[in-house]
């Protein structure tokens, strides 16, 4: 059975003349770590909330087709049991926080503490998560004056807690240097290592192209490309959808077109790397 099934969606939120989602169907087996890209207003973030229930329990509009979550109906479950399953880690770190407590440890309870664990339970069951997510050191500390990065941990800690199935994360690392970036990228990859299935909506290509096992091309509410890494980003019609592809893969495409024997389009660091050192040696070798 797929962890999540969508079969025909569309949805038009009331304010709106145009759909958001347009007859949509696909289906996601558990431990895929999936890619959403699209331009800005391509419907990312609605497909986001209609997997999550927040559409159409929460946002009103004209809503058809299905939404499966381990082949249960989004629509016969409540919000509230839909948490449990589907966790939502927010673009805007600042927004996932609760403001319930003074401390981090305190954030991190607050959910816990909602669904009626035990003290030990609690406690175990954050310390498993504060080593997973390397935020030891903060755990005393008011989690509204982190840095941006530290935030961005603790709001994914307090996803992760609650220890759902599925997690949605929406462009973890918008608002991330580099090195942050890096290590929220390093998290998400041993999230996807524990069997979570995993929705990310991010539009760092090189993120992208390192994690994800698929990818789902959004335009204007629809599918328009989906398949692994190397077939999206190989695929020259990517720039008619405002999306551009990684930077690796750039590289590589001007030397190929400045003449330069490119055998292939690499588009991740590792790839590049690889293949970098083969042309590097072959010309050392004079060939
Ligand atoms: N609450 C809302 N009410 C009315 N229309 C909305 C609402 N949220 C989104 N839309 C519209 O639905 C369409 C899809 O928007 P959505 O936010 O899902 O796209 P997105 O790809 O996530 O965009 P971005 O990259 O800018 O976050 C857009 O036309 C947008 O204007």
């Amino acid at each position: 059975m797929s962890k999540i099934r969508v079969e025909n969606l569309s949805f038009k939120y009331l304010s709106s003349k145009k759909w958001a989602l347009d007859t949509l169907s696909f289906e996601i087996d558990k431990g895929e770590l999936i890619a959403i890209i699209g331009a800005n207003g391509s419907g990312k973030t609605s497909l986001c909330n209609a997997i999550r229930g927040f559409i159409p329990h929460f946002y009103k509009g004209v809503y058809s087709g299905d939404v499966y979550i381990n082949g249960e109906n989004i629509l016969n479950n409540s919000l509230g049991k839909l948490a449990l399953d589907v966790g939502y880690v927010f673009q805007n770190p600042f927004t996932q926080m609760s403001g319930v407590g003074e401390t981090v440890y305190q954030e991190l309870c607050f959910g816990l503490e909602n669904i009626g664990l035990s003290k030990n339970k609690i406690h175990s069951r954050i310390e498993e998560i504060v080593e997973l997510t390397k935020i030891n050191k903060l755990i005393n500390k008011n989690p509204f004056e982190l840095s941006g990065g530290q935030q961005q941990r603790v709001a994914l800690a307090s996803i992760l807690v609650m220890n759902p199935d599925i997690l949605i994360i929406d462009e973890p690392t918008s608002q991330l240097d580099p090195q942050s970036s890096e290590e929220i990228f390093k998290i998400i990859y041993e999230l996807k290592q524990q069997g979570k299935t995993i929705i990310l909506v991010e539009h760092k290509m090189e993120h992208i192209a390192e994690y994800a096992d698929r990818v789902f091309l959004l335009n204007e509410g629809r599918i328009v490309l989906t398949g692994s890494i190397d077939q999206i980003f190989s695929n020259p019609s990517l720039g008619n959808y405002n999306v551009s592809t990684s930077q690796y893969a750039y590289f590589f495409q001007a030397l190929k077109e400045r003449g330069k024997n490119i055998p292939y389009i690499p588009v991740n660091e590792e790839d590049s790397t690889r293949l970098l050192t083969s042309l590097l040696l072959k010309s050392e070798e004079g060939l």
